[in-house]
């Protein structure tokens, strides 16, 4: 069914879940209904503390700010776990660089030897690099890490009841060993007569996506119908987006929707911090089986021969992570690049 074209993205405010039969049945419609139509939502009444958002941008802004030495230090082509500083234009989407720096953060476990019968994705677990610099970084981080884990498994749990599954149909994948991604990202402003590409269009490869965007900047696009829809910050919001494995899982059902970040103006700059929750690398997607009233609405998934979705966590990460980082790659994972 054709919807009527919106101009904004849906709000949905989390605390209703808590607010009784009738509103948490009235969340869990209008989250279904939103990740259906539009597959991206700001998410109030989340209850991440603001003090600790404004703690996390500070030090964001204060890790960009050091001298680039510090930075490059921790470089990520260091790392074979792509962890680590991206200089700008180190990293690629559809093979045009974006014009954005950041800091790749994961969970931090020992790496995984290689060996006979070892799945090449064991290849991303492994240690972060910290800078020396700034202590400060891995303490907030770790505190925005158990936040954000928190809401996303809520919100994991209201989709699979949305969907008239079992509560705790995701659990088993994400509760133990979740592969969670947190970006720390920079996007220098650019004259106009440049690329104005900060992050080319794209949809997430993983699950659940919650995005924090420094107040008052502008600049994340989001695919609706033949246009884009303009996406800035909401005070005290995140910008909720579903990745492809969750329209996967749904048949097509949910969404997973193309988008963009235009650079901003030159002069400026914009930082944001998208938390990419993931299952554990070995989870398999379950595909559901639903309601017959949804399912005459799942569209079904269409295959992209230059995009294969992989029905395991961990086979879809390194793919696109050996795709957007091709100078770690050559360094540490040339075997790969051979065979593909
Ligand atoms: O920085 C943003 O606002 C969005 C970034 C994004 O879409 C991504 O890193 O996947
Ligand atoms: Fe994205």
């Amino acid at each position: 069914m054709t919807q009527p074209a919106r101009s904004t993205l849906p709000v949905l405010d989390l605390s209703r879940l808590d607010a009784g039969p009738q509103e948490r049945q009235a969340f869990l419609d209008d989250l279904r209904t939103a990740t259906h139509e539009v597959g991206f939502f700001y998410l109030v009444g989340h209850g991440v503390p603001a003090e600790l958002t404004a703690e996390l941008l500070s030090v964001a802004r204060r890790f960009f700010a050091l001298p680039e030495q510090d930075k490059l230090a921790i470089e990520n082509v260091n790392s074979p776990h792509f962890r680590g500083y991206t200089r700008v234009g180190g990293e690629r989407t559809q093979g045009a660089a974006d014009w954005r720096e950041q800091i790749d953060i994961g969970p931090e476990r020992p790496a995984v030897p290689r060996g006979d019968g070892v799945p090449d994705w064991e290849r991303l677990e492994g240690p972060n690099q910290w800078p020396d610099a700034l202590p400060d970084l891995r303490e907030v981080v770790g505190r925005w890490d158990a936040q954000l884990t928190a809401v996303g498994l809520r919100l994991l749990r209201a989709w699979a009841v949305s969907l008239g599954q079992p509560e705790n149909v995701f659990d088993a994948a994400f509760a133990e060993r979740p592969s969670t991604l947190i970006k720390i990202v920079r996007y220098p402003g650019r004259a106009d007569e440049e690329s104005t590409q900060g992050v080319g269009a794209h949809k997430d490869s993983g699950v659940l996506t919650l995005l924090l965007v420094e107040p008052g900047k502008q600049g994340l696009q989001v695919r609706h119908g033949d246009g884009w829809i303009d996406a800035p910050p909401m005070e005290g919001a995140f910008v909720v987006n579903i990745g492809e494995l969750l329209e996967v899982a749904t048949g097509g059902y949910l969404t997973a929707t193309v988008h963009r970040v235009v650079s901003p103006p030159a002069g400026t700059d914009r930082i944001s911090v998208p938390f990419f929750y993931n299952p554990a690398l070995s989870a398999r997607v379950p595909r559901m089986e639903l309601p017959p009233e949804l399912a005459a609405e799942a569209t079904g998934i269409t295959a992209d021969p230059d995009n294969p979705i992989f029905d395991t966590y961990g086979a879809n990460a390194l793919k696109s992570r050996l795709r957007a980082h091709p100078d770690v790659a050559q360094a540490h994972h040339a075997d790969l690049l051979a065979r593909a």
